[in-house]
């Protein structure tokens, strides 16, 4: 039986994350960041790039598994012939100290384990030299790092595995934890398993407790917004795309991508999300992160950041790593980084310009940040670019880019009043998006069509035209809108579910195809609920619901053929859908006492 990304759940400190498959195996761990170079990398690898499984020893052992309520605390419970235990795994927001930790408690009779740890540095490549320190304690060293392993069971190497074999009776309690630390230090203590376990409930809880009833659907946002949370860089405030590199957008293609970074695009509409739904420490957080990244020459900015604000993300191939299910290559780092798209800066203005409506204070740098920007995107809006696709291929001038200056220049110049000389700006940047407003509809519609076109001069088609309505551009009852919203279910719909583009008409520099994108299906049902086919719009959510996996996530895309998720995992872009739709939804149809603002207060 071949692996997929649905079998795979997170934890995570706000630092970092790991993923655990449903039988109990760690197969993904970067320490300490999320873009650290893995010291569990298995899951696009082989177990020999390090994991730590810990099972029954009886493989006809059945599971099931879930998170704790409103926490990132999985709970795995497996069912064998003698009896069954739960696995409980977690990662404690850190004070300092980055640490994985296991509890297994015996339910009902007694369970057999079988405990098999992997520890492998620099994506699986460096093998350490494991030393026994006491009887509970054991560290792995090569180079800068170590790894501190605490178990309360006998444990042996064999192979360059550390394993063991261990028997939980019901009651029974057994804390194993991992610790991650600079090896010029001696090993560090750590911290009790038990009093972390309900710290970091009380952590999680704390935090989701918060989330407002959101019509029919508060279940599904609220994992979204735990998910989300555990993609933010809590030292920093950034937001990575996903907590993965390279899970293949094709099952044995080369459309494999690291997204352990911060897109200033992915990162913007997640904070949408959270101010959505009243959260706003963390928009204040990734404003502090922004206007540190960006700092300096505006012509520099850059579409991604690493989660401190790094600005060098060189792409390269790990040749030693076979691929998810032989995927290949597998790539730390993005080219992408490099690109010119254009609506980054729309996102961002828009973002600012929704945080200020929600009250947050304007920032003392904020006129800086304008007078740096504006004058740059008042030249560069005509330049064609990479897009919101980071097609790697020649610059066009793709409409959505445009569209999204636009959005640059109307927000920017509704928050004007923020900065000396408001009234001013405000006209200008209200001339400024106009001459764009004019330029997109004469070359970016094509009237035989009918529809919005991708690019000046194209006659393909592009899913991220369904931001024209969603932004305002233009209202969702406009023919020209309506007309691009038919091609769309006409040219774009696979099976119900929305792709990015035609590959084939389009041509994205890229070998072989790719999954419908969730991101764009959540458009459509968003545009949907403008458009008043409400019907239409819950019908769309709910199918894109029912792809998630048992314990609630999504990766970026979705097969319909294969029926199986694609892409990265679990994706930011597409936890913000189920949470903006249901959002949308709850406002177009729910009674009052559903309603939100976007304070996720309660409308009257
Ligand atoms: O399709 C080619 C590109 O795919 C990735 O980009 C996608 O993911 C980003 C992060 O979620 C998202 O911001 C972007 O809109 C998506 O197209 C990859 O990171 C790129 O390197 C690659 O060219």
């Amino acid at each position: 039986m071949h692996r997929s990304i649905a079998d795979y759940a997170m934890i995570g400190d706000c630092e970092s994350a790991a993923l655990v498959s449903k039988d109990g195996s760690i197969d993904w761990l970067c320490l300490p960041r999320f873009d650290s170079r893995a010291c569990f990398a298995s899951l696009i690898g082989t177990p020999e790039n390090g994991r730590w499984r810990i099972a029954p020893s009886d493989l006809e052992f059945t599971s099931s598994r879930r998170y704790r309520d409103g926490t990132l605390i999985l709970e795995t419970t497996f069912r064998t012939a003698t009896g069954s235990a739960m696995l409980i795994d977690f990662m404690p927001p850190r004070d300092g100290i980055a640490n994985v930790m296991r509890i297994v408690v015996g339910l009902e009779g007694s369970v057999d384990l079988d405990f098999d740890l992997v520890m492998r540095f620099d994506y699986g490549r460096t093998v350490p030299w494991v030393t026994r320190i006491d009887r509970d304690t054991m560290t792995a060293v090569a180079g800068p790092e170590m790894l501190v392993m605490r178990a309360p069971v006998n444990l042996h190497g064999e192979d360059m595995h550390t394993k063991g074999r261990f028997t939980v009776s019901a009651g029974e309690r057994l804390a194993f934890t991992l610790l991650h630390q600079p090896s010029n230090q001696e090993p560090l203590a750590g911290t009790d398993p038990e009093a972390a376990l309900a710290d970091t409930e009380a952590f999680w809880t704390a935090f989701s407790s918060r989330c407002p009833e959101v019509g029919n659907w508060t279940g599904e946002v609220r994992r979204s917004l735990i998910t989300l949370k555990a993609l933010t860089f809590r030292p920093t405030g950034g937001i990575v795309a996903a907590a993965t590199t390279s899970l293949p957008e094709e099952i044995g293609g080369s459309r494999n991508w690291d997204y352990r970074y911060c897109w200033l695009r992915d990162a913007t509409l997640t904070l949408m999300a959270f101010m959505d739904l009243g959260y706003y420490e963390e928009a204040e957080a990734w404003r502090e992160w922004l206007m540190r990244s960006v700092a300096g020459d505006p012509a520099q900015m850059q579409i991604m950041y690493g989660v401190a604000g790094e600005r060098h993300l060189l792409e390269w191939e790990v040749p030693w790593l076979e691929g998810f299910r032989e995927s290949q290559p597998v790539r730390v780092g993005n080219a992408a980084s490099e690109q010119f798209q254009l609506d980054i800066y729309g996102e961002v203005a828009d973002l600012l310009a929704q945080a200020r409506t929600g009250g947050l204070a304007p920032h003392p740098r904020s006129a800086a940040l304008a007078h740096s920007v504006m004058p740059f995107l008042e030249k560069a809006w005509r330049r064609p670019d990479d897009g919101i696709w980071e097609i790697r291929g020649e610059h066009r001038h793709f409409v959505h880019s445009k569209v999204m200056a636009w959005v640059a220049f109307d927000r920017a110049s509704k928050m004007a009043a923020d900065i000396e000389g408001g009234e001013n700006y405000a006209k200008h940047w209200r001339r400024v998006a106009d001459d764009i407003h004019e330029d997109v509809c004469k070359n970016g519609y094509d009237a035989e069509l009918g529809s919005f076109v991708q690019a000046y001069g194209s006659t393909a088609l592009d899913a991220s035209l369904l931001h024209i309505p969603l932004t305002g551009f233009l209202p969702a009852d406009d023919p020209r809108v309506k007309g691009t919203v038919a091609a769309i279910e006409q040219r774009l719909l696979r099976d119900g579910l929305v792709i990015r583009y035609d590959n084939g008409e389009t041509g994205d520099g890229l070998e072989g195809e790719e999954g419908a994108f969730l991101a764009c299906s959540f458009w459509l049902a968003d545009v949907y609920a403008l458009l008043g086919r409400f019907d239409d719009a819950v019908a769309l959510y709910e199918r894109l619901c029912s792809l998630k996996n048992d314990v609630g996530l999504l990766a970026e895309e979705y097969d319909p053929v294969g029926d199986e998720m694609l892409g990265n995992f679990p994706q930011a872009f597409s936890h913000v859908g189920v949470i903006i739709t249901a959002l949308n939804l709850a406002r177009a149809k729910g009674p009052a006492k559903e309603r939100t603002d976007t304070n996720g207060q309660p409308v009257a």
